[in-house]
């Protein structure tokens, strides 16, 4: 595992990826990684239309993320120069694993792990986590034109396929910490303090690792 701090901020649509990840890369001046989310020329076809739009929507991710990821290797990793990411390279499965229909989704996890599986990993993750409620009120507020058509239903199962893939990673990599946090209760964008305990944790869970290594 690559020794320096990478880290990267999960959940689903609307909970505060970027707006964290943001934060932690002004405090600790790490470099930030944002996905591309205007550039994807598939994705609000996708939320009028899965069936029809999803390969398109979802190779376009995968390929996107990969050049990303190979550039934050070379340029940052590699030169032990911390990042801070706003996604895991994993959600492309999760969200592929919604939209494609088996055979298709089979074919795609294999270029998955063609591409991905001499990427670097994340050493800590954070993941939030927020009521359906909620998101639906920050994807709202925020106003992205392409995601107006974005169905309840489809943002609650995403939600429940979130929990389980981070319940199946905490299995698969014990070694890898994962800081749970509840998007309902801390208001990181309003309460300082909220910001701060989250800075705190991350401190912490930096600090840990450097002495493990
Ligand atoms: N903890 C919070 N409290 C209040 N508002 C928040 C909080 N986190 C994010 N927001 C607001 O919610 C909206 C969505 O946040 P953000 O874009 O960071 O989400 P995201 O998880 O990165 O979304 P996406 O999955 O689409 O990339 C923004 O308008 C942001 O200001
Ligand atoms: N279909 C699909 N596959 C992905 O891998 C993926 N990653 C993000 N998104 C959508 C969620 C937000 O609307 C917007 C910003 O995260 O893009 C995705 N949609």
């Amino acid at each position: 595992m690559n020794q320096v701090p990478f880290i990267t901020v999960e959940g689903p649509i609307g909970v505060g990826k970027t707006t964290l990840a943001t934060a932690l890369s002004t405090h600790f001046n790490y470099h930030l990684l944002k996905e591309i989310v205007d550039e994807n020329p598939f994705l609000g076809k996708f939320y009028e239309n899965i069936d029809e739009w999803s390969f398109q929507t979802e190779m376009f991710f995968l390929c996107n993320r990969y050049k990303q990821l190979k550039d934050i290797k070379d340029r940052y990793i590699l030169n032990d120069m911390p990042v801070v990411a706003d996604y895991h390279i994993f959600k492309n499965l999760i969200f592929a694993s919604k939209s494609l229909e088996a055979p298709e989704y089979k074919k795609y996890e294999q270029i998955y792990h063609i591409l991905t599986d001499d990427m670097p990993r994340p050493n800590i993750i954070i993941y939030l986590r927020a009521s359906l409620d909620t998101l639906l009120k920050r994807i709202e507020k925020r106003g992205r034109e392409i995601e107006k058509n974005i169905s309840p239903l489809y943002l609650e199962q995403l939600s429940i396929d979130y929990d389980l893939k981070m319940q199946a990673f905490e299995k698969q990599h014990p070694d890898i910490p994962i800081l749970h946090l509840d998007g309902d209760q801390l208001d990181f964008v309003h309460n300082k303090n909220d910001l701060q305990y989250i800075i705190d944790m991350v401190t912490t869970s930096i600090q840990t690792r450097s002495t493990k290594a």
